[in-house]
């Protein structure tokens, strides 16, 4: 397994060849060894994130809920157990505490842009459980081919970590693998990407069988290119920091051993994988298929991570699904029944959230979760209006959609947390998207209107009907042919019997000859709307306020 706490592969990787060997082993072994996993700390974490300890909901959570409690309690390294092995466990966590020190480069004129995206990462790696001491912006055209950062940079960022005492510096975009080994040359601590981090968190917060075989999918292919030096520049940094760390965030693979071999056996796992998570796929069609049948139309709620998708889902279902003010909360998908105003069914999809940069290995990986997505009938594009950058969010999560060839999918834009914005923020919004509807999943705001715009958006369902028609009515039948809807026909002695699928609005003309039928819409209104929260008030919107150094 790639985050076992017990993996600490890097610094003793070359001391023993059996020890190499079961270090293989267990990344192999994903699942059947799966421990505590190594989130280290709660105080500080939230800092790249709104505080929503808080927070108070007006509605009811079923068993998923427990879940959070679950996560927390791996946070605060609940209950000392009086095993010997689990208090070496803690002490491990400790000493394994990740202090990263985070670079990005820029281009002349995105310097906001490259905040915001440093930003991200800090939340990133929060969210996977480090500390991040420093961020550093260099700007230049490009990255540096050799060491990221600029030759001179590099210099000044090995000495930032010395003086810091971090032990891991994380790089906001993807490294070659020899632009990873030069830079760690330099600075001496190891260092890692933001795919890397992404793949860990996502490592840590899988839970289903087929989203853990999707991650394990992942960072296999992010790490088989990678293997060659894993363990390698470490091993040439004997008495670094690195060694008395052990291994952490986004190193929870395997070193450099065997390589061969392992390559072959990574190759192995994969396929076996693939083979997987494609059956578990038909299990879903299969699933998705009955419904189809079934005619209710499908709704999937998308968008960036955070926006508060589960939040909205919870709100208009009450699914009790865990909200977490984390950057992936979610990774599988969750699909609840409700209906409109009027009675019409439909299934809401609760979906992974989308980010900028999003590992390609992830989207390949996570493609049949998607395809809850590509499936839908309409998407619910959940869209944080409090987010700095509203903009680059829908285009990221439109680039996906796009990659996933659904595009075509009539998109409802939903500006989520509507309670955190200001009148000027909102007018500007409007601008942005001017069929938007703006909603706060917190205080309920606006839920009423959305549900309205989605009924307008779903297809109407049609109702499969059984009719006898008298031979006078021929224009009856020609209308039913006319639509398209015959699936049956015959002709009795007591008039044409059709089996037909007609739109509601025929329903009146034909009710007279109904003999039977199915899916006749239910036109109750539910006597439960959805009452806005009037309970807790709101906590202050929080802003990251990372440490920086600008180095232009
Ligand atoms: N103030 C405010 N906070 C909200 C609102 N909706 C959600 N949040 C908070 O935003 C954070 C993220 O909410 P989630 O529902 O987990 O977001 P998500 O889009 O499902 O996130 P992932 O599953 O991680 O992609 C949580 O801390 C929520 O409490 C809102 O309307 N107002
Ligand atoms: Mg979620």
């Amino acid at each position: 397994m790639l985050n076992d706490p017990n993996d600490t592969l890097n610094p003793t990787f070359h001391e023993s060849d059996d020890r190499s060997e079961a270090i293989v082993d267990r990344v192999l072994s994903r699942g059947e060894s799966r421990r505590a996993k190594t989130t280290l700390f709660s105080e500080g974490r939230a800092e790249a994130l709104q505080d929503d300890r808080d927070t108070s909901y007006d509605f009811d959570v079923d068993g998923l809920q427990l879940e959070r409690e679950e996560r927390r309690s791996l946070q605060f390294v609940e209950s000392l157990s009086t095993e010997l092995e689990d208090v070496t466990e803690v002490e491990n966590r400790q000493i394994r505490l990740e202090n990263v020190v985070l670079i990005g480069v820029y281009p002349a004129g995105s310097q906001q842009d490259g905040e915001t995206s440093l930003q991200e990462l800090a939340a990133l790696c929060e969210t996977a459980g480090a500390r991040v001491l420093e961020g550093l912006l260099q700007r230049r055209p490009y990255p540096d081919p050799a060491t990221y950062l600029g030759r001179g940079k590099a210099g000044e960022l090995a000495e930032i970590v010395a003086e810091t005492g971090a032990d891991t510096v994380v790089a906001d975009t993807e490294l070659a693998p020899s632009q990873r080994r030069a830079l760690e040359d330099v600075v001496k601590v190891k260092v890692i990407d933001r795919t890397a981090v992404i793949l860990d968190i996502f490592s840590q917060h899988a839970k289903s069988r087929e989203g853990k075989a999707q991650v394990e999918l992942a960072q296999l292919s992010y790490l088989l290119p990678r293997l060659r030096g894993w363990g390698d520049s470490m091993s040439r940094q004997a008495g670094g920091q690195v060694g008395s760390a052990g291994a952490g965030m986004g190193s929870r693979g395997p070193g450099e051993t065997k390589i061969e071999l392992d390559r072959r056996r990574i190759h192995t796992r994969m396929a076996k994988l693939r083979r997987e998570i494609a059956g578990m796929k038909t299990a879903r069609d299969t699933k998705r298929a009955r419904r189809d049948r079934n005619a209710v139309p499908a709704v999937a709620i998308a968008g960036y991570t955070n926006a508060g998708k589960s939040s909205l889902l919870n709100r208009i279902t009450r699914a009790g699904v865990l909200v977490e003010n984390q950057l992936f909360a979610t990774l599988d998908a969750t699909v609840r029944r409700t209906e409109t105003p009027d009675g019409r069914p439909y299934t809401m999809a609760d979906t992974v959230g989308f980010v900028r940069n999003l590992p390609h290995q992830l989207v390949e990986a996570f493609r049949s979760t998607l395809e809850e997505v590509a499936d839908a009938d309409v998407l619910v594009h959940v869209v944080d209006a409090a987010h700095p950058d509203p903009a680059g969010q829908i285009q990221t999560v439109r680039e996906v959609i796009g990659e996933i060839d659904s595009r075509h999918i009539p998109e409802l834009i939903v500006f989520n947390k509507a309670d955190l914005i200001d009148r000027d923020t909102e007018i500007a919004l409007r601008g942005l998207e001017p069929d938007a509807v703006f909603v706060s999943a917190r205080t309920g705001r606006g839920i009423d209107e959305l549900l309205d715009r989605i009924a307008e958006l779903l297809p109407i369902a049609e109702i499969e009907v059984d009719l006898v028609v008298p031979y006078d009515r021929g224009d009856i039948i020609s209308m039913l042919h006319d639509a398209g809807g015959v699936v049956r026909e015959s002709h009795e002695a007591d008039g044409t019997h059709v089996r037909a699928r007609v739109h509601p609005d025929q329903l009146g003309s034909i009710e007279p000859f109904r003999v039977g039928g199915k899916g006749a819409p239910d036109r109750r209104r539910p006597d439960v709307r959805h009452k806005p929260n009037l309970g807790a008030p709101e906590p202050a919107p929080r802003k990251l306020e990372l440490p920086r150094r600008e180095q232009a």
